[in-house]
Protein backbone atom coordinates (compact mmCIF):
# COMPACT_ATOMS: atom_id res chain seq x y z
CA UNK A 1 0.00 0.00 0.00
CA UNK A 2 1.12 3.37 -0.35
CA UNK A 3 2.67 5.40 2.28
CA UNK A 4 0.67 8.71 2.37
CA UNK A 5 2.04 10.23 5.68
CA UNK A 6 5.48 10.03 6.61
CA UNK A 7 7.10 12.02 9.36
CA UNK A 8 10.37 12.16 10.53
CA UNK A 9 12.66 13.30 13.32
CA UNK A 10 10.26 15.60 14.14
CA UNK A 11 10.91 18.30 17.08
CA UNK A 12 9.28 21.22 18.98
CA UNK A 13 10.81 23.25 21.36
CA UNK A 14 8.78 25.44 23.17
CA UNK A 15 11.49 27.91 24.79
CA UNK A 16 13.59 24.92 26.91
CA UNK A 17 10.62 22.51 26.73
CA UNK A 18 10.73 19.48 24.05
CA UNK A 19 6.85 18.85 23.33
CA UNK A 20 7.90 16.85 20.09
CA UNK A 21 10.89 14.76 20.53
CA UNK A 22 12.37 13.01 17.46
CA UNK A 23 8.58 11.43 16.78
CA UNK A 24 9.14 9.13 13.44
CA UNK A 25 5.55 7.48 12.02
CA UNK A 26 3.95 6.47 9.04
CA UNK A 27 0.70 5.79 7.66
CA UNK A 28 -0.45 3.70 4.37
CA UNK A 29 -3.53 4.19 1.82
CA UNK A 30 -5.82 1.94 4.03
CA UNK A 31 -4.53 2.44 7.82
CA UNK A 32 -6.89 3.04 10.75
CA UNK A 33 -4.27 4.11 13.00
CA UNK A 34 -5.21 6.38 16.80
CA UNK A 35 -2.39 8.39 18.34
CA UNK A 36 -2.77 8.28 22.26
CA UNK A 37 -1.38 9.59 25.30
CA UNK A 38 -1.89 10.87 28.74
CA UNK A 39 -2.55 14.68 29.13
CA UNK A 40 0.22 16.89 27.87
CA UNK A 41 1.88 13.96 25.82
CA UNK A 42 2.14 16.48 22.81
CA UNK A 43 -0.75 14.99 20.60
CA UNK A 44 -2.05 18.32 19.96
CA UNK A 45 1.22 19.70 19.52
CA UNK A 46 2.12 16.19 16.62
CA UNK A 47 -1.38 17.51 14.52
CA UNK A 48 -0.38 21.42 14.45
CA UNK A 49 3.15 20.47 13.45
CA UNK A 50 1.80 17.88 10.93
CA UNK A 51 -1.41 19.87 9.67
CA UNK A 52 1.19 22.78 9.49
CA UNK A 53 -0.30 25.19 12.31
CA UNK A 54 2.90 25.08 13.97
CA UNK A 55 6.84 24.97 12.72
CA UNK A 56 8.84 22.42 14.09
CA UNK A 57 12.00 23.17 15.42
CA UNK A 58 13.80 19.83 13.17
CA UNK A 59 12.51 17.25 10.93
CA UNK A 60 10.47 16.55 7.65
CA UNK A 61 6.63 15.86 7.13
CA UNK A 62 6.09 13.82 3.70
CA UNK A 63 2.64 13.41 2.33
CA UNK A 64 2.22 11.32 -0.51
CA UNK A 65 5.75 11.03 -1.12
CA UNK A 66 6.37 15.39 -1.17
CA UNK A 67 8.21 17.70 1.37
CA UNK A 68 5.22 19.48 2.64
CA UNK A 69 7.09 20.99 6.00
CA UNK A 70 7.92 24.13 4.99
CA UNK A 71 3.80 24.53 3.27
CA UNK A 72 0.98 26.47 5.15
CA UNK A 73 -1.95 24.77 6.53
CA UNK A 74 -3.80 25.55 2.95
CA UNK A 75 -1.60 24.43 0.70
CA UNK A 76 -1.46 20.98 2.65
CA UNK A 77 -5.20 21.06 2.72
CA UNK A 78 -5.53 21.35 -1.50
CA UNK A 79 -2.54 18.03 -1.09
CA UNK A 80 -5.27 16.24 1.10
CA UNK A 81 -4.42 16.45 4.49
CA UNK A 82 -7.09 17.21 6.27
CA UNK A 83 -8.62 17.27 9.94
CA UNK A 84 -11.51 17.34 10.79
CA UNK A 85 -13.53 20.60 11.22
CA UNK A 86 -14.94 22.21 14.40
CA UNK A 87 -18.46 22.86 13.90
CA UNK A 88 -18.48 25.31 16.26
CA UNK A 89 -17.12 27.80 14.12
CA UNK A 90 -19.40 27.48 11.45
CA UNK A 91 -22.38 29.07 10.89
CA UNK A 92 -25.46 27.94 13.18
CA UNK A 93 -28.36 28.84 11.20
CA UNK A 94 -27.31 26.67 8.04
CA UNK A 95 -28.78 23.56 7.33
CA UNK A 96 -26.67 20.42 7.22
CA UNK A 97 -26.95 20.05 3.76
CA UNK A 98 -25.76 23.48 2.99
CA UNK A 99 -22.91 23.11 5.32
CA UNK A 100 -21.78 19.97 3.08
CA UNK A 101 -22.28 22.24 -0.06
CA UNK A 102 -20.23 25.12 1.36
CA UNK A 103 -17.56 22.46 2.16
CA UNK A 104 -17.72 21.31 -1.64
CA UNK A 105 -17.28 24.65 -2.58
CA UNK A 106 -14.25 25.64 -0.58
CA UNK A 107 -12.49 22.13 -2.18
CA UNK A 108 -13.12 23.72 -5.76
CA UNK A 109 -12.27 27.02 -4.64
CA UNK A 110 -14.97 28.58 -6.12
CA UNK A 111 -16.24 32.17 -4.93
CA UNK A 112 -20.07 31.90 -3.93
CA UNK A 113 -22.09 35.50 -3.97
CA UNK A 114 -23.51 36.65 -0.56
CA UNK A 115 -26.84 37.53 -1.70
CA UNK A 116 -27.17 35.21 -4.39
CA UNK A 117 -28.10 31.90 -5.43
CA UNK A 118 -26.45 29.06 -3.65
CA UNK A 119 -27.51 26.35 -6.22
CA UNK A 120 -25.71 23.30 -6.94
CA UNK A 121 -25.17 21.92 -10.00
CA UNK A 122 -26.22 17.84 -10.70
CA UNK A 123 -22.47 16.43 -10.36
CA UNK A 124 -22.41 18.47 -6.68
CA UNK A 125 -25.76 17.63 -5.80
CA UNK A 126 -25.23 14.15 -5.78
CA UNK A 127 -22.00 14.34 -4.15
CA UNK A 128 -23.66 16.33 -1.16
CA UNK A 129 -26.66 13.35 -0.96
CA UNK A 130 -23.87 10.77 -1.12
CA UNK A 131 -21.75 12.44 1.28
CA UNK A 132 -24.95 12.95 3.69
CA UNK A 133 -25.89 9.25 3.13
CA UNK A 134 -22.39 7.92 4.16
CA UNK A 135 -22.54 9.48 7.78
CA UNK A 136 -26.16 8.61 8.10
CA UNK A 137 -27.41 12.48 7.94
CA UNK A 138 -29.76 12.42 5.04
CA UNK A 139 -32.89 12.53 7.42
CA UNK A 140 -31.75 15.93 9.37
CA UNK A 141 -30.50 17.34 5.87
CA UNK A 142 -33.02 20.20 6.02
CA UNK A 143 -32.00 20.96 10.35
CA UNK A 144 -29.66 23.81 11.14
CA UNK A 145 -26.48 23.04 12.53
CA UNK A 146 -27.49 24.85 15.84
CA UNK A 147 -30.20 22.29 16.32
CA UNK A 148 -28.39 19.25 15.78
CA UNK A 149 -27.23 16.76 18.68
CA UNK A 150 -23.99 16.66 19.57
CA UNK A 151 -23.52 12.80 18.01
CA UNK A 152 -24.91 14.13 14.45
CA UNK A 153 -22.54 17.06 14.91
CA UNK A 154 -19.43 14.99 14.89
CA UNK A 155 -20.76 12.94 11.96
CA UNK A 156 -20.97 16.31 10.06
CA UNK A 157 -17.77 17.33 10.78
CA UNK A 158 -16.36 14.19 9.53
CA UNK A 159 -18.62 14.46 6.28
CA UNK A 160 -17.01 18.39 5.74
CA UNK A 161 -13.52 16.13 5.94
CA UNK A 162 -14.53 14.52 3.51
CA UNK A 163 -16.00 16.54 1.27
CA UNK A 164 -12.48 18.10 0.97
CA UNK A 165 -10.71 14.60 -0.34
CA UNK A 166 -8.68 13.24 1.61
CA UNK A 167 -5.62 11.49 1.23
CA UNK A 168 -4.69 11.52 4.94
CA UNK A 169 -7.79 12.20 7.60
CA UNK A 170 -6.80 13.06 10.97
CA UNK A 171 -9.72 13.01 13.39
CA UNK A 172 -9.65 14.98 16.29
CA UNK A 173 -12.06 13.56 19.10
CA UNK A 174 -14.68 12.71 16.82
CA UNK A 175 -16.62 11.49 19.75
CA UNK A 176 -16.04 14.27 21.76
CA UNK A 177 -19.22 15.41 23.61
CA UNK A 178 -21.24 12.04 22.32
CA UNK A 179 -22.57 9.98 25.06
CA UNK A 180 -20.69 6.80 25.17
CA UNK A 181 -24.06 5.11 24.75
CA UNK A 182 -24.54 6.77 21.32
CA UNK A 183 -20.50 6.33 20.45
CA UNK A 184 -21.77 3.63 18.15
CA UNK A 185 -23.05 5.46 15.49
CA UNK A 186 -20.11 7.27 15.46
CA UNK A 187 -17.71 3.78 14.86
CA UNK A 188 -20.44 3.03 12.83
CA UNK A 189 -19.86 6.05 10.25
CA UNK A 190 -16.25 5.58 10.48
CA UNK A 191 -16.83 1.66 9.05
CA UNK A 192 -17.98 3.06 5.94
CA UNK A 193 -15.08 6.00 5.13
CA UNK A 194 -13.55 5.07 1.89
CA UNK A 195 -11.22 2.03 2.22
CA UNK A 196 -8.28 3.61 0.45
CA UNK A 197 -8.20 6.62 3.01
CA UNK A 198 -5.60 7.07 5.36
CA UNK A 199 -6.80 7.84 8.89
CA UNK A 200 -4.99 8.84 12.01
CA UNK A 201 -7.64 9.11 15.50
CA UNK A 202 -6.73 11.46 18.42
CA UNK A 203 -8.87 10.82 21.81
CA UNK A 204 -9.22 10.22 24.95
CA UNK A 205 -11.56 6.99 24.65
CA UNK A 206 -9.77 3.69 24.48
CA UNK A 207 -13.36 1.91 23.70
CA UNK A 208 -13.57 3.81 20.94
CA UNK A 209 -10.01 3.75 19.91
CA UNK A 210 -9.42 0.08 20.70
CA UNK A 211 -12.54 -0.53 18.39
CA UNK A 212 -11.25 1.56 15.37
CA UNK A 213 -7.77 1.47 14.78
CA UNK A 214 -5.76 -1.72 13.49
CA UNK A 215 -2.77 0.30 14.79
CA UNK A 216 -2.25 2.53 18.07
CA UNK A 217 0.81 4.95 18.70
CA UNK A 218 1.44 5.92 22.19
CA UNK A 219 2.91 9.34 23.24
CA UNK A 220 4.47 10.54 26.45
CA UNK A 221 6.84 12.96 27.27
CA UNK A 222 6.96 13.69 23.13
CA UNK A 223 8.24 11.31 22.43
CA UNK A 224 6.68 7.71 20.74
CA UNK A 225 6.82 5.20 23.61
CA UNK A 226 5.33 2.71 21.83
CA UNK A 227 2.91 1.19 18.99
CA UNK A 228 1.06 -1.69 18.15
CA UNK A 229 -2.35 -3.93 18.08
CA UNK A 230 -5.03 -2.95 21.01
CA UNK A 231 -4.42 -6.20 22.37
CA UNK A 232 -0.38 -5.22 22.45
CA UNK A 233 -1.04 -1.67 24.00
CA UNK A 234 -3.42 -2.90 26.73
CA UNK A 235 -0.96 -5.42 27.77
CA UNK A 236 2.27 -3.33 27.75
CA UNK A 237 3.32 -2.48 31.05
CA UNK A 238 4.92 1.20 29.74
CA UNK A 239 1.21 2.13 28.91
CA UNK A 240 0.03 1.22 32.11
CA UNK A 241 2.65 2.69 34.11
CA UNK A 242 2.71 6.49 32.40
CA UNK A 243 -1.46 6.39 32.55
CA UNK A 244 -1.49 5.59 35.83
CA UNK A 245 2.07 7.97 36.86
CA UNK A 246 0.25 10.65 35.46
CA UNK A 247 -2.91 10.14 37.16
CA UNK A 248 -1.04 10.50 40.10
CA UNK A 249 0.73 13.33 39.28
CA UNK A 250 -2.93 15.10 38.68
CA UNK A 251 -4.47 13.88 42.04
CA UNK A 252 -0.89 15.06 43.93
N1 LIG B 1 2.41 27.18 22.75
C1 LIG B 1 2.96 26.52 23.78
N2 LIG B 1 3.93 27.09 24.53
C2 LIG B 1 4.52 26.41 25.56
N3 LIG B 1 4.19 25.16 25.91
C3 LIG B 1 3.23 24.54 25.20
C4 LIG B 1 2.57 25.18 24.11
N4 LIG B 1 1.66 24.31 23.58
C5 LIG B 1 1.75 23.18 24.33
N5 LIG B 1 2.68 23.32 25.29
C6 LIG B 1 3.07 22.30 26.28
O1 LIG B 1 3.42 21.15 25.54
C7 LIG B 1 3.04 19.97 26.23
C8 LIG B 1 2.21 19.10 25.31
O2 LIG B 1 0.96 19.75 25.09
P1 LIG B 1 -0.13 19.15 24.08
O3 LIG B 1 -1.31 20.06 24.17
O4 LIG B 1 0.47 18.91 22.75
O5 LIG B 1 -0.46 17.75 24.80
P2 LIG B 1 -1.70 16.78 24.57
O6 LIG B 1 -1.15 15.40 24.55
O7 LIG B 1 -2.49 17.21 23.38
O8 LIG B 1 -2.53 17.01 25.89
P3 LIG B 1 -4.14 16.88 26.14
O9 LIG B 1 -4.46 15.43 26.02
O10 LIG B 1 -4.29 17.37 27.55
O11 LIG B 1 -4.83 17.75 25.14
C9 LIG B 1 2.34 20.42 27.50
O12 LIG B 1 3.29 20.39 28.55
C10 LIG B 1 1.93 21.84 27.18
O13 LIG B 1 1.88 22.62 28.35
Amino acid sequence: MTELLRVSGLVKNFGGLTVSSNVNMSLKAGERCALIGPNGAGKTTFVNLVTGVLKPSAGTIYLDGQDVTKLPPQARVQRGLIRSFQIARLFPTLTVREHVHLALLQRGQKTFRLFGSLRPDAATKAEIEDLLAVMGLSSVAETPISALAYGLQRLLEIALALALKPKVLILDEPAAGVPHSESHRILDALDRLPADLAVLMIDHDMDLVFRFAHRIIVLAQGQILCSGSAAEISADPKVRDVYLGSRARERA
